[in-house]
């Protein structure tokens, strides 16, 4: 079974396939349409460790010549000097501005080699071969590409829709289980923002274990995500509003990866604990909440950060880099109520701190 999502930008329209080994024949598909004789692929080194002999045949059978460079995994390759490094990859081996760049692997993958791709003769086209739930649900997604700065997350980049997006289940048999749990933040995303039905989909994780979740309902759940998505992006494609709501619990996420170093903490486990932040947050200015909706997937979560490790003043001054802010206070994504999102500005560094304390009990 394949399911197919037609995202429509105001750059492109591009579809979003998701089914099972559908890689190969999408590769060779997306290759013929380009007239060229070169393609460029970057990808993660951990997806190339478990998938290199598929992904050299794969690329082989186009007939055409390919160059690949590895992307070393994790947040480190998210940076100004890795996106300098793709830059140079590209540029020296003679990209042009009709060569497809496939870009395979998970959110930082993704990211950089997105930015890449949007960057290198102002645009070359991309397509997005996502390896892991997060990158499959969120990430390739909608065209946010970028790289971190010291100052913050992702605060250097660009909007740039892919050309194509191949969602492959099969790569996600070699994921590790806490890496199917860094998805499943962003799944629960959906649900608190937007469709009630997504939190008993993904009860599928707390029932089965990973390698016995059905094919089927993987795919319906993953596509149900990106469909979420894409109405958001269709609506508002550079975030001057509703988008923002993809962004439920990101504000805290952002400034504990910042204050753990991206290092100690995934972008997933923070999103979830951003997330209860948020709700506390929430039913601070009046919504009645129950976080056990999230709470309940709880035991999913294997947390190597202590609370003690992390000060609130620290964690609230990262916070004044997010790029929703428009005046002196922080704007959070909140909930009136669950599925009903708002934007609201925060004048309190006390309101603020009370809501990382109850999100960071849950360490
Ligand atoms: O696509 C979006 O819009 C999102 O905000 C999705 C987020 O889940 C994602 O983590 C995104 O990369 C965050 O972007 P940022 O603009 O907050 O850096």
């Amino acid at each position: 079974m394949s399911k197919s999502i037609e995202v429509k930008t105001s750059q492109k329209n591009y579809t979003v396939l998701v089914g099972s080994d559908i890689f190969e024949d999408q590769i060779k598909e997306v290759a013929d349409s380009f007239n060229g004789d070169n393609l460029f692929v970057l990808v993660d080194e951990n997806v190339e460790k478990y998938h290199s002999d598929l992904i050299n045949k794969s690329f082989e059978e186009t007939g055409k010549n390919f160059f690949l460079m590895t992307v070393p995994e994790g947040e480190k390759s998210k940076s100004v000097s890795f996106w300098n490094t793709c830059i140079e990859f590209l540029l020296e081996n003679g990209v042009r501005r009709n060569t497809p760049v496939f870009v395979i692997g998970g959110g930082v993958t993704g990211d950089v080699g997105g930015f890449a791709a949007a960057s290198a003769l102002r645009g070359v086209p991309l397509i997005h071969v996502p390896t892991t739930v997060l990158a499959m649900v969120d990430s390739s997604i909608g065209g946010k590409t970028g790289v971190n700065h010291s100052t913050g997350k992702n605060l250097i980049g660009a909007f740039y829709q892919p050309y194509k997006v191949i969602a492959d289940i099969s790569f996600l048999n070699t994921l590790p289980r806490d890496e199917w749990t860094n998805g499943l933040s962003e799944i629960l995303k959906y649900g608190a923002i937007e469709q009630v039905d997504i939190f008993d989909k993904a009860e599928i994780f707390l029932q089965h274990k990973i390698e016995e979740i059905s094919k089927d309902k993987l795919i319906d759940l993953i596509t149900d995500c990106i469909q979420i998505k894409a109405d958001i992006v269709e609506k508002d494609e550079f975030e001057g509003n509703i988008r923002a709501y993809l962004n439920f619990g990101h504000t805290f996420a952002h400034a504990l990866e910042k204050e753990c170093s991206y290092q100690s903490i995934s972008h997933g486990e923070a999103v979830y604990l951003g997330m209860l932040a948020a709700i506390e947050l929430s039913n601070h200015f009046g919504a009645k909440l129950n976080p056990d909706k999230l709470l309940k997937f709880r035991s999913l979560y294997h947390y190597r950060v202590s609370k003690e490790e992390l000060s609130l003043e620290d964690l609230t001054d990262h916070m004044k880099f997010d790029k929703k802010r428009t005046s002196q206070y922080i704007r959070f994504v909140l909930l009136d109520e669950w599925q009903s999102p708002i934007l609201k500005e925060v004048r309190s560094d006390d309101v603020i701190h009370q809501a990382w304390k109850v999100a960071l009990d849950e360490l």
